[in-house]
Parts: C-alpha cells; structure tokens; sequence
C-alpha cells in the first residue's frame, strides 16, 4: 500500500525506543512523580529503562522528560550514551510528549520508515521477551501494532449511573483488549497520526486508527501493568523482587 513509509530498497528499518516520562502521577498518591518511586532497590524507570535497553534490536531508547525535571539523572545514573538519549520537551500530554520525542529521534537521524516503539515509562514489569514478540510480529506489518491483553472479566459501565460507583450497564468484553505498551509504529505513519485532532486520543494506536488504519494485536501478559494507583507500588515491588 503506497501511503505507508517502506524506505529505500535493500536498507533495513531500525529500532527506536521512545519512553514518555513527563508525567506527573497524579494517581499514584506518591511524594514525588511516580517514575521516580523507589523500587526493588531503583528508581522505578530505571526498570522500565533496563528492560528497554536488554533488547538487542532497539539501536537507542529516547527518553522524554518534563523541562522541569531534575531527579533522571540521580535515578538512573550512566544512562546517557549512544544507546541512552533524553530529551527534556515533554508536554502537557502524553500524546504531546510522544509528539516532541518523534522529533528527537527525527533530528537525530531516524528516518520515516523506522519503527518506533513507544513505552510507557510506568510500565516496569516489561520482559525483553515481550519486545522481541512484538518486533516479530510487527517487522512486515504494513501497520505496527501493540501488546495488549484480551479482557478476561465482566465489564461495567458506570459513566451513565446516577451518583458514584453504581453499574449502568454490562459492557459486551467479547472482542476486547486492554492496549498495552510499547506500541510499534512507523515514524513516517505515527508523526502525522499524532499530528491530527487528539481528542479521544489516550494511546498511539487509537491515533493510527483515526487515519483509517488497524494496528495488529500482539497478546501480552497481566505483569505488563501500568503503575498508576498507590497499592500498584506494592505489587509491582513484590513482581520485581520475585524476579531477581
Ligand atoms: N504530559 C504527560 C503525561 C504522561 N506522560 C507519560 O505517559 C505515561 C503513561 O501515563 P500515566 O500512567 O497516565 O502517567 P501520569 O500522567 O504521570 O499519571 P496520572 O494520569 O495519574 O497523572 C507515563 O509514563 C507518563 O510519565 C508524559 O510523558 N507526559
Ligand atoms: C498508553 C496506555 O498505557 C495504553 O493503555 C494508556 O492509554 C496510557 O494511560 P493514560 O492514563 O491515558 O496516560
């Protein structure tokens, strides 16, 4: 299909990592912006990071932080190098951190028919496994995709009820996942995705898919979570230190 970036005959696509990490954790209840909460001995990002890093097809990782940001360093000390980059242009949103990351990567040489591989900077439970999964999958896709998970319980709708907490409806789950990260699009596909009205806009897939396109699920596990509530600290403590 001619609207997708293929590149010059014979020259491979690379790998790029994007992380946005310019949030705040409003959520989390934590003393500090979650990615920096203390974690099986690190900084929270600094698992995210290394898993990122173990990854051998990922020629660099990019990380995004606020402009205002000054706790990285400390928290993941000897991170900068050939394969560690920081871009301190994060946004107001995590679509607009992801937006600005793209433009690094842009000034620093990746071309339009390289895959980029957003991942949150809160999801520290992520296996290189996974990754390599997803790059299988996604390598001769036209699209890209993303890990997700289908939805195993039943789904209720309380947007509707009157006052809080009281179920509206019983959602269909049949035909559902959970999107996950990363989520593997091209540069040339996902620059102008997120260039488009976001509203509504909460992961990169849901930007592809406003241009008419449909991202390939590529199953993952319950343990790629996203650290967002306080007891999710817990949790994801217990699953690190298990691991070790
Ligand atoms: N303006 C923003 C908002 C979010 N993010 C990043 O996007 C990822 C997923 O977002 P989420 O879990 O919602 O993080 P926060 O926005 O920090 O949390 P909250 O919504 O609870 O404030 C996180 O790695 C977060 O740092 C970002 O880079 N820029
Ligand atoms: C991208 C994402 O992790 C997919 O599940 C999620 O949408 C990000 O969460 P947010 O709360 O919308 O930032």
């Amino acid at each position: 299909m001619s609207s997708f970036p293929i590149g010059p005959a014979g020259m491979q696509p690379r790998c790029f990592a994007l992380v946005p990490a310019a949030g705040i954790g409003s959520r989390s209840g934590a003393d500090r912006p979650k990615q920096y909460v203390p974690l099986a001995g690190q900084a929270l990002i600094a698992h995210t990071l290394a898993a990122l890093g173990a990854v051998a097809r990922i020629d660099a990782t990019l990380v995004v932080l606020s402009p205002e940001d000054d706790q990285f360093e400390a928290a993941v000390p000897g991170f900068a190098g050939e394969r560690g980059w920081i871009a301190r242009t994060g946004g107001a949103t995590r679509a607009d951190t992801v937006a600005a990351g793209l433009s690094t990567l842009r000034e620093r040489g990746a071309q339009p028919h390289d895959w980029v591989l957003v991942h949150d900077a809160a999801r520290c439970l992520l296996r290189p496994e996974w990754v390599d999964a997803l790059i299988d999958a996604c390598a001769d896709d036209e699209v890209g995709g993303l890990l997700a998970l289908p939805v195993a319980d039943t789904l209720k709708d309380a947007a509707a009820a009157e006052g809080a907490a009281r179920v509206a409806a019983t959602v269909d789950r049949r035909g559902k996942w959970a999107a996950q990260t990363p989520q593997m699009f091209r540069l040339g596909l996902l620059a102008p995705a997120l260039a488009g009205p976001l509203d509504g806009v909460t992961d990169e897939a849901s930007a592809i898919e406003a241009l008419g396109h449909a991202p390939r699920l590529v199953e993952a596990s319950m343990e790629n979570f996203k650290v967002t509530y306080p007891a999710d600290f817990a949790l994801a403590e217990r699953l690190l230190r298990s691991r070790a």
